[in-house]
């Protein structure tokens, strides 16, 4: 597996700092609208939810226009939400697929079939189709468009959000090396990405597609135990979110492993040897083993097979 990096984090701008950067620079929201990009194809986001709006918001800050991207959402209050805080054309699901040169499903697994029964013949012999939906594997995908329709099974995380996504992806069938250039190229435009074989798709969902909810919950029990002994709670929240984010920058590091840097961590004696013992003792480490081993199965009952 080789991750590939477009740009260094931190430079991604919010959906709202980017709704206002276009205000400052004078154009307007329905200009900004009309306005296609030369070097993008439109991709279409089907399902507004909170992975489609991820994916939205990483597009839209890597220096996709509004006008590249449609987007289909049943739900009428989130789809006006959407398009007010984008500035997107949302679109009905058909006209979505018919439109777009790349389709990505953001929507749940569970609605997979019946989405892709009812669009199947509104998308184009050369459309690609992005399946963002933790187990769906590219042979249901191709079931139910085409037998030979180009699709790309992909796990992102909501970090994608902030440019700093972690995708893995896998090809159909019948994609071709372009198809998964192209979609290599729309996935990096929010984070890294990563060529799996789709075998190993039911794990990088319960690694990296559900894993940032783990360091969330692990971020959670760290503030409320340092708010239990007296800390106020934005300042526990600021030291434990700079820790993560440091840690993270650690592990980046090539060369570096887990258990070198939690052994530099840990005096003689100390006080990281104390908790450590403490997580242990509860079953933390296999706790986690079951929590992700849990994660992956539950994907593959979702395949659609
Ligand atoms: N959340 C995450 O961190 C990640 C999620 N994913 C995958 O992304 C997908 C979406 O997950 P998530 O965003 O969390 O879920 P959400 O429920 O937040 O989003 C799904 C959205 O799709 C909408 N929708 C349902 N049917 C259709 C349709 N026919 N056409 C258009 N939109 C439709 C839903 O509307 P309504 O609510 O009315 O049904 C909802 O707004 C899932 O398959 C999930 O496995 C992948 C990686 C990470
Ligand atoms: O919880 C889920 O099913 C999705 C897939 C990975 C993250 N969220």
């Amino acid at each position: 597996m080789h991750a590939r990096r477009r740009r260094p984090a931190g430079l991604f701008r919010a959906p709202a700092r980017t709704r206002t950067t276009r205000k400052e620079e004078g154009a307007s929201p329905a200009a900004a609208r009309r306005t296609r990009t030369a070097q993008h194809t439109m991709v279409a986001i089907i399902g507004a939810g909170k992975m489609g709006e991820a994916l939205l918001a990483g597009l839209l800050g890597t220096g996709y226009a509004p006008a590249d991207v449609l987007v289909a959402e049943p739900r009428q209050e989130r789809a006006r939400e959407v398009a007010e805080l984008y500035g997107v054309d949302v679109v009905s699901t058909r006209e979505a697929a018919k439109r777009a040169e790349t389709v990505v499903l953001a929507i749940k697994p569970q609605d997979m079939v019946n989405l892709l029964d009812d669009v199947s013949g509104e998308l184009g012999s050369g459309t690609l189709v992005i399946s963002v939906a933790a187990g769906v594997t590219t042979s249901t995908l191709e079931r139910h468009i085409t037998d030979d329709a180009a699709v790309v099974r992909a796990m992102p995380n909501t970090p994608a959000l902030a440019g700093t996504g972690m995708t893995a992806m896998s090809g159909g069938t019948h994609t071709t090396p372009e198809q998964l250039d192209r979609a290599e190229r729309l996935l990096e435009s929010v984070g890294s990405v990563v060529r799996v074989q789709e075998r190993h798709m039911d794990t990088v969902t319960a690694l990296s597609g559900s894993g940032p909810a783990y360091f969330y919950f692990i971020a959670e029990t760290m503030i409320e135990a340092g708010v239990a002994m007296g800390m106020p709670r934005d300042s526990a929240r600021t030291l434990v979110s700079q820790t993560i984010t440091g840690a993270a920058t650690m592990l980046n590091e090539p060369g570096n492993h887990p258990v070198v840097l939690r052994e530099a961590v840990t005096s003689p004696g100390g006080t990281t040897a104390a908790a450590l013992r403490e997580l242990e003792r509860h079953g933390v480490r296999s706790a986690f083993t079951d929590a992700i081993e849990a994660a992956a199965r539950r994907s593959g009952e979702l395949s659609g097979d």
